[in-house]
């Protein structure tokens, strides 16, 4: 199946191939804890383009997720500028900012935050019902399913999440994360609950998908294998980021 040739995103132009779609500067993130504030991010820059894989690796603790979730519009920055898809996000208001979550981002979580008592078929209609609210319930269905079965599920549409493995669920998070065919996918540890197999499997599923779309990719991963597909690797230490060179192969 050709996700491409199916229904395409509304309002978002193709962007050039040399578009930033994340453009982050001098990014702090301070939070309060106990009454004294904590630090997490100490000037972070980012700027990821178009369709490009950026991979965030480093130790436990020092800011990766937070980054995904500023990144997301999930959390406030408390100082810098973020920019993702043209859209100074730092500014926006809460309605503002559920709009462009809705129309610019995909984010699949290490835990894979399905809804219990919906079909897998139903967890992607639903994130696609939201986000594409003209398209008709056949339509959001046929897509569901289509982007279901790109992800290899295509005989468990009627299966509820505790019915699937995990790799299975892992599968539904993605196919619900990309059905929308979002210009950036935020990823935090998507293989990190799999076992090596079957999480080297989503990773390909990952990978083939984005390319496929033109989706960028940020992927927050403890697994160098990921980290190396990537086309850049960035390493968070204590709240500072930099990029991490390549070594030529
Ligand atoms: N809202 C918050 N309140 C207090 N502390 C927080 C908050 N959010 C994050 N932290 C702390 O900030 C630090 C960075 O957390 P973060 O989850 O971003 O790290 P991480 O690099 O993703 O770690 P891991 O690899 O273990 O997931 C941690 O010490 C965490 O406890």
């Amino acid at each position: 199946m050709n996700i491409a040739a199916s229904p395409g995103r509304p309002g978002s132009p193709a962007s050039a191939p040399d578009d930033a779609i994340i453009d982050a500067s001098a990014v702090d993130y301070t939070v309060q804890v106990a009454g004294k504030p904590m630090r997490i991010l100490r000037g972070v820059s980012l700027r990821v383009e178009a369709a490009q894989v950026a991979a965030i690796i480093g130790p436990s603790g020092s800011g990766k997720t937070s980054l995904l979730m500023l990144l997301a519009g999930l959390e406030r920055a408390s100082a810098g500028r973020i920019v993702v898809g043209g859209t100074d996000i730092t500014g926006l208001d809460e309605d503002a900012m559920a709009v462009f979550r809705r129309n610019t981002l995909g984010i699949v979580f290490q835990s894979f935050h399905l809804i219990p008592s919906l079909s897998a078929l139903d967890n992607v209609g639903l994130a696609l019902e939201i986000a594409r609210p003209d398209l008709d319930l056949a339509a959001v269905r046929k897509e569901a399913a289509a982007t279901l079965e790109a992800v290899g599920l295509g005989g468990r549409l009627d299966h509820r999440p505790g019915a699937l493995s995990g790799g299975e669920q892992q599968r539904v998070g993605l196919a619900r994360a990309l059905v929308t065919k979002p210009r950036l996918l935020l990823a935090d540890e998507p293989t990190g609950n799999l076992d090596q197999k079957t999480g080297a499997a989503v990773a390909d599923l990952m990978f083939d998908l984005a390319r496929r779309n033109g989706t960028a990719m940020v992927l927050i991963t403890h697994d160098p294998a990921l980290a190396a597909r990537a086309d850049r690797v960035f390493t968070m230490m204590q709240g500072e980021l930099a990029e991490t060179p390549r070594e030529k192969k």
